[in-house]
């Protein structure tokens, strides 16, 4: 494998550190029963899930598993049918943006959701948006407190920048860079406003193989300088074997594993479930 070897073994001695620390606190995320109908569809199905503090925690599964829908039922954008979402101890179900933006979710997309026509740097700092309480008088006529917030957010934006080596691309529009950019300018924008809980939905979806092994060591560097906790959805196991310190397997809206990667390497009814044998009357489904 290339992972170990590309960090390099200090980077992920300290990673296994920061795993183990966060598995000994209780939970920062936690999904108590959550399921979610669309009509006749079971999206997700009576789903628990804990995510410990500073872990980076996968969910993959076949495609149509409920992913997606449990990253938007856990940032809020879809409201569970019944079951609810906790984050450092809120109970939500459902929340508008600004809100779960307070509660310290960010989270990025399938498709990059920039503004093509703004900067990098730009973009960035409209990550930063919700944390202000200057509102746009006071940023128009310059009042103490605007002028403050719209410094802190630039030195935070550079900060980022810094982080995910997106200085250079700072003055450019995000419409005219490379997929793989605009990808890593998302999770920029996504990372500036220190959240508590990180929400990737395909991280990696439409990267070449590079690009993908460089975004997996961005996500890693994110919560190794912030301890960041990740939650993220991936079609490229390998890689997710590689980056996450858990991985919970979702098929046909049920959780049907959750642990190391190593023990979801090992665990029969995920070999199943990918290899797309029917079980208890389903049909199978393919990766
Ligand atoms: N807005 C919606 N309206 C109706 N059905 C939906 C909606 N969103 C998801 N579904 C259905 O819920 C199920 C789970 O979909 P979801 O997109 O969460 O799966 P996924 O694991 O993310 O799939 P993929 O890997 O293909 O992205 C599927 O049967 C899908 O058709």
């Amino acid at each position: 494998m290339y992972g170990d070897d590309y960090v390099g073994p200090s980077v992920r001695a300290q990673e296994r550190q920061q795993a183990d620390i966060a598995a000994s606190q209780g939970p920062l995320l936690a999904l108590e029963n959550v399921t979610l109908s669309f009509g006749g569809v079971t999206a997700l199905a009576a789903v628990d899930l804990t995510i410990a503090p500073g872990e980076i925690h996968a969910v993959i599964g076949p495609n149509g598993a409920g992913k997606s829908s449990l990253i938007n039922v856990i940032s809020g954008l879809y409201r569970p049918s019944s079951g609810r979402v906790w984050v450092d101890g809120v109970s939500y179900a459902g929340v508008p943006a600004h809100r779960a933006a307070r509660l310290g979710l960010s989270r990025t997309f399938q498709t990059p959701a920039l503004f093509k026509g703004l900067s990098v740097a730009d973009n960035i700092v409209t990550g930063l948006a919700y944390r202000n309480r200057s509102n746009f008088l006071g940023q128009a006529l310059g009042l103490p407190l605007s002028r403050r917030e719209q410094a802190e957010a630039r030195q935070r934006g550079e900060e980022v920048m810094t982080l995910l080596r997106l200085e250079r691309y700072a003055n450019h529009l995000t419409g005219a860079l490379p997929y793989g950019l605009q990808k890593r300018t998302e999770l920029a924008r996504a990372l500036a406003p220190n959240p508590k809980v990180l929400l990737l939905d395909e991280p990696m979806a439409g990267m070449t193989a590079t690009e993908k092994l460089e975004m997996a060591d961005y996500v890693r560097a994110a919560r190794t300088r912030y301890g960041t906790t990740i939650v993220l959805v991936e079609h490229d196991v390998g890689l997710v074997m590689d980056l996450s310190d858990r991985i919970a397997v979702l098929d046909y809206g049920r959780k049907i594993a959750d642990g190391t990667p190593e023990e979801v390497r090992n665990n029969q009814a995920v070999i199943d479930a990918y290899l797309g044998v029917p079980h208890d009357n389903e049909q199978g489904a393919g990766i």
